[in-house]
């Protein structure tokens, strides 16, 4: 059996086989945790420096303890004499803990603030993308990886660097205590550590390696999730018994993650009961090394029993460091994968001058487009003028590229090869946002706002002035959606979304008459008409055609049907097939011509007549 092209993906293994480096992940973080909560990030590097100051007096002044209780005389005498440096210890580790509790709670800003942060980030390089980019699979796989795993783990990597942060400042307390009590305790230390370290370093790599191999399989088990559980697709599913499929369907993506889990986590335990193993072999020796010290009589006895609590310190915090480190290393790629994700969306971005445009006269010169990834033009070689003020169709059959087209002459994508021009200037060049400002558009399936019936309109400009609600009035009564309106229950103010308590749902007519609505509201002077009349009845169809020729008087419009007796009206009618533009002309024009439009309108008005 071939293995579908979303199961394992080695793909994304090799491209990342070698770890990044832990300055590498920390730069990203430290910038995202710098920029969310500055002052909380002062007071905790502050506050920890200053606690690794009171370890290390601490530990000084436990030697002193030590040297006054292994002096010789009475038992008493010396622990009389050994108070006041005691309290001394008292002090310091007592301030130690005050301070450790202050690094806690400014900590606590800090991962919020840091969520907070990238999820705007990441809002804002999606919105941003440019269209394209959605039809991307590529894309999608570094979206799912941002959004899903990127965002948690950059909040658990902010909670790491505070961590690792805090482990190295501990760790060079005891190791600047060891130094000075005798420097060959220092390599000793290590000793105990290492062996720990690499195997918690090894089993992060291999999480992430498992991760890459299975982001695609996990993306197919969300969707199969969606299918399963959300209100839209319940309907049909259970009208066409599609129920087993359903579960089929889950299961084939399932298993393969359940076994791949289970073999990862195997793995992981071996690595880590050999690094368990090794850690302690580890410390035997640097225990075996101390007494050796001391049987030499190299090192006074309350020195290396100082030794022992500072082995014991820094081994605590050399793990903790190996841990914070690792799991930064571990998380830093998922960080990665959420950098990566803005930057490939922010790079899709067009960026072009700022000028105000014109789309009074389009021309098209010899335009190609080609989707992401597919071989197949949508649109082939296709040129064109259209006159101001002019409206033109465009017919074809299904898939012939007329919304393709719609899009490439609104500027929503960029042609793969050939040029388009508003007033002479090719809009490839000119800031995706200017376009956009002179395009009015109603589409096939318009997005339904989960919003109010007045957010739903008003979006179409939402930063036009409207402080009477007339705009908004005014293009629900050319749209017909002021009929839906009124029989709402809270008229412009309810809800439209059945997943909030006290929201309605529409029908499709209605939601479609609530978006053409909206494109009227919008107001630009280039109108793109996709099809927005397919699910109205023949009332508000009516109606509709009829504030589109009120529209059309002083705009340009590209009108896109398959109802041939709608386009009579306009000024020009295009053919599509296969992506090219095969002819046209008026629709008498075209009837005379005898080609592939009079074919159409004769089946049509035959199914008609037949009706
Ligand atoms: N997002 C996409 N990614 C890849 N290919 C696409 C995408 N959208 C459309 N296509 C392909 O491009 C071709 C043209 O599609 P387009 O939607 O422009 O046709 P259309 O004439 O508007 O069809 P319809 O009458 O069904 O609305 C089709 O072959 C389609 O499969």
């Amino acid at each position: 059996m071939v293995t579908p092209h979303w199961q394992l993906d080695d793909s994304a293994v090799e491209r990342r086989g070698v770890l990044r480096g832990l300055p590498g992940v920390t730069r990203p973080v430290l910038r995202l945790v710098r920029d969310a909560a500055p002052g909380p990030a002062l007071v905790v590097a502050v506050l920890q420096v200053l606690s690794g100051l009171a370890a290390a007096f601490g530990l000084f002044a436990t030697t002193g303890v030590l040297t006054d209780l292994l002096e010789s005389g009475p038992t008493a005498d010396r622990v009389v004499a050994a108070l006041p440096e005691l309290l001394l210890v008292g002090a310091a580790f007592g301030l130690r803990g005050a301070l450790d509790v202050g690094v806690s709670l400014a900590h606590a800003r800090i991962t919020p603030a840091v969520r907070r942060l990238a999820e705007e980030q990441l809002y804002r390089a999606s919105l941003d993308a440019d269209l394209a980019a959605f039809d991307d699979a590529s894309f999608h796989d570094r979206m799912h990886r941002a959004r899903d795993r990127g965002l948690f783990y950059l909040e658990r990597a902010a909670d790491n660097l505070v961590e690792l942060i805090g482990a190295l400042i501990g760790l060079a307390a005891a190791v600047g205590s060891l130094a000075a009590l005798h420097p060959l305790l220092v390599p000793v230390l290590l000793l105990a550590v290492v062996p720990d370290g690499w195997a918690v370093h090894r089993s992060a790599q291999m999480a992430y390696a498992s991760v890459g191999r299975t982001v695609a399989l996990d993306r197919r088990v969300q969707l199969v999730s969606q299918l399963a559980t959300e209100r839209e697709p319940a309907a049909e599913i259970r009208a066409y018994q599609a129920e087993p499929f359903v579960l089929d369907e889950y299961r084939v993506a399932a298993d393969p993650l359940r076994d791949e889990d289970v073999r990862l986590a195997t793995a992981q335990a071996r690595v880590r009961g050999v690094g368990r193993a090794l850690a302690g072999v580890g410390l035997a020796v640097t225990y075996a090394v101390l007494g050796l010290l001391v049987g030499r009589g190299w090192v006074p006895l309350a020195v290396a029993g100082t030794a022992v609590i500072a082995v014991r310190v820094g081994t605590s915090a050399l793990n903790r460091l190996v841990l914070a480190a690792n799991q930064l290393v571990e998380q830093g790629m998922y960080v990665a994968d959420y950098r990566e994700f803005l930057d490939a969306a922010t790079g899709s971005r067009r960026t072009g001058a700022d000028v105000a445009v014109d789309p009074s006269r389009v021309a098209l010169d010899r335009v190609t487009f080609r989707y992401p990834g597919s071989d197949r033009a949508a649109v082939r070689d296709v040129s064109l003028g259209i006159a101001p003020g002019e409206t033109i169709a465009l017919v074809g059959e299904n898939g012939s590229g007329k919304t393709t087209l719609a899009k490439l002459v609104a500027g929503l994508y960029a042609p793969t090869s050939g040029q388009v021009r508003w007033s002479g200037r090719d809009i490839a060049g000119v800031d995706r946002a200017r376009v956009a400002d002179r395009v009015m558009m109603v589409l096939q399936d318009p997005v339904r706002w989960p919003h109010t019936a007045h957010v739903n309109v008003r979006v179409g400009r939402h930063d036009r002035p409207d402080p009477d609600g007339r705009g908004v009035r005014g293009a629900a009564a050319q749209s017909g959606a002021d009929e839906v309106v009124a029989r709402l229950p809270q008229r412009w103010r309810t809800l439209l979304s059945k997943q909030f308590r006290g929201g309605v749902e529409l029908s499709g007519g209605q939601w479609q008459r609530l978006a053409v609505a909206r494109g009227l509201y919008r107001d630009a002077p280039l109108l793109i008409w996709d099809e927005p009349t397919a699910p109205l009845d023949a009332k508000a169809e009516f109606a509709v055609y009829e504030s589109l020729r009120a529209l059309a008087a002083d705009r340009t419009v590209v009108l896109i049907t398959h109802r041939l007796a709608s386009v009579r009206h306009a000024d020009r009618i295009l053919l599509l097939h296969e992506g090219e533009l095969v002819e046209q002309g008026t629709h008498a024009e075209l009837l005379a011509l005898g080609g592939r439009y009079a074919d159409l309108y004769a089946l049509q008005s035959r199914m008609h007549a037949d009706a």
